[in-house]
């Protein structure tokens, strides 16, 4: 099976730092794969190159088959790459119900625009209560976005990307802030997230990858370290030396 997203020598350096440097990576359509890595390791930029936020120093991305390395963002969203990130990228003063909604009605209007049905009110208020129901935020649509938790805030993101209803959907640090009872659901979520779509995680909480990746991809540098199974890497002396070595650093 072709693989769903294929990077070549993806590279990118912030003046002399070479925060990505020569990634070749690549995911198969289904997977849920974790990247994981030290502090500064280069995952958040990896993941910025890949759905277009910043471009490439050098180095290509193709996603389906099709090479999408100078389409800006909002295409690759087009193509099905979603993603939620780190740094909050929701309407504080809007309801958390009008956040999603913004998501739902630019999956509605390409629809249309490709060809579909028009569509009613009803189907957008269906898409977004859809959304919020599966991350558990149904019952605080009418609060503003800015006033929820910060974990909730994180959950309102990934409601946002899956209303997209995208073919990969990336998650940076989802599981920041959350309790463990809101982690265990989050496992949950992100299970059947992966019946419709491939998932690619960044996360800092072993246990979460553990529980969800069917393989990690480990980053040291701006370049990967390893990558194999949950086994593989707890038992990789590599990443053991790369993890400890932070430690002692910092
Ligand atoms: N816009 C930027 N300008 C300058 N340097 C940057 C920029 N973005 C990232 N960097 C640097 O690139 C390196 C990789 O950063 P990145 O955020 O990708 O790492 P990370 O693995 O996601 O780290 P963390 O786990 O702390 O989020 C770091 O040294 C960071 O300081």
């Amino acid at each position: 099976m072709n693989p769903l997203l294929v990077t070549r020598g993806l590279s990118r350096s912030f003046g002399g730092l070479r925060a990505v440097d020569d990634v070749d990576f690549s995911l198969q359509e289904g997977e849920i794969r974790a990247v994981i890595g030290p502090n500064g390791a280069g995952k958040t930029t990896f993941v910025s190159l890949v759905c277009g936020r910043i471009a490439p120093s050098a180095g290509s991305v193709s996603f389906d088959g099709r090479d999408v390395t100078r389409l800006p963002a909002h295409r690759r969203v087009k193509r099905g790459i979603a993603y939620t990130f780190q740094i909050t990228s929701i309407f504080a003063n809007l309801s958390v119900f009008d956040n999603v909604a913004l998501s739902v009605q630019r999956r509605l209007i390409d629809h249309a625009e490709r060809g579909g049905s028009r569509f009613s009110a009803a189907d957008l208020r269906h898409g977004v209560e859809e959304a919020l129901q599966r991350v558990g935020l149904h019952e605080r649509a009418d609060q503003p976005a800015g006033k929820l938790a910060y974990g909730h805030q994180r959950l309102l993101e990934v409601a946002m990307g899956l209303a997209l209803a995208p073919r990969l959907l990336i998650l940076d640090e989802p599981t920041q802030g959350l309790s463990d009872a809101e982690i265990e659901s989050f496992i949950k979520l992100v299970r059947e997230i992966a019946q419709s779509a491939t998932v690619l995680l960044i996360e800092h909480n072993m246990p979460v990858v553990m529980a969800l990746a069917g393989r990690i991809t480990v980053m040291n540098a701006g370049a990967i370290l390893a990558e194999g199974t949950p086994d593989e890497i707890r038992t990789n002396s590599a990443v053991q030396h790369a993890y400890l070595g932070t430690a002692q650093d910092g």
